[in-house]
Order: C-alpha cells, then sequence, then structure tokens
C-alpha cells in the first residue's frame, strides 16, 4: 500500500475523534506487514487519565484481532481538527509501538497531508528503548 493511501485511512477516521475535553483530534492508521489496515482516534474520558491516544486505539484493535506483525503507523491532527503541525506520538504509544515492532524497521509517518508528510524510525524517535528483549 502506498503511503498516501495509509495517510487518508487516517485523514478518513478523524471525524471518529472522541476529544471534548481537549478538543485535540487525532486518528492513526496502522499498517500490518499483510497490508491489513486498522485506523484508530483519540478516546478521551470525564476523568482525563482512562484518555486512550489514537496511536494505542489502533494498536490494541489490531492486536485483540491477533495481528502481531507490524509495518508502519500514520498519525494525523491538531486543535479543533485543523492541521498545522505534525503530530508526534506521545511517550506512552512509543513504548507500545517497542513492544510489538522492531524498532530499526517500523515507520512512523507523521502526515500533514497526503502530501506533507516526515517518515521516522521507532527507533529515532526512542532512542535506547526498553523492548521484550531486555527480559531475556
Ligand atoms: O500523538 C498523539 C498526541 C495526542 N493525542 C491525544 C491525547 C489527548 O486526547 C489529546 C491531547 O493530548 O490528543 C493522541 O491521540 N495522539
Ligand atoms: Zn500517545
Amino acid at each position: 500500500m502506498e503511503i498516501k493511501e495509509l495517510i487518508q485511512r487516517a485523514i478518513d477516521a478523524l471525524p471518529n475523534s472522541y476529544a471534548p475535553y481537549s478538543n485535540f483530534k487525532v486518528a492513526a492508521a496502522l499498517l500490518t506487514k499483510g497490508q491489513k489496515v486498522y485506523t484508530g482516534c483519540n478516546i478521551e474520558n470525564a476523568a482525563f487519565s482512562p484518555t486512550n491516544c489514537a496511536e494505542r486505539t489502533a494498536f490494541f484493535k489490531a492486536v485483540s484481532e491477533g495481528e502481531r506483525e507490524f509495518d508502519s503507523i500514520v498519525i494525523f491532527g491538531g486543535k479543533e481538527g485543523k492541521i498545522t503541525d505534525y503530530c508526534p506520538p506521545c511517550g506512552v504509544c512509543r513504548q507500545v509501538m517497542m513492544e510489538f515492532c522492531n524498532p530499526r524497521t517500523f515507520w512512523i509517518i507523521l502526515a500533514k497531508s497526503p502530501e506533507d508528510y516526515k517518515v521516522y524510525t521507532l527507533e529515532k524517535l526512542l532512542p535506547e528503548g526498553f523492548g521484550p528483549g531486555n527480559l531475556l
């Protein structure tokens, strides 16, 4: 699948964002190595701390469906759903990615539009990360 197409899947998921407290709407589109796409949005909560980010929603949907091998994730969002900048993943989401992805080959794509995006490896955004291999 082309990056443009994966970005469009994230853009299409943005209206599902439930963000009545921050008004910061985020969507993600996670591509498996088998080329399946799982989308996610942020889901906020009146108690604040139960809030789930878009990236983790996408990962938890995929993992709960049995997926374990991931290629890349697109992240797309902004205040009131307007895109003024790239939206980087929070530290908690980077750690969740570290659980399931090879930091050298998993791509994190920060998108402003299907034509305007930046690509990072997980290793670049989470250097010296702690993962399942450290417990061996
Ligand atoms: O990469 C990010 C950054 C923030 N958020 C959400 C969490 C919260 O609902 C809102 C403001 O932090 O944006 C995400 O879903 N993903
Ligand atoms: Zn997060």
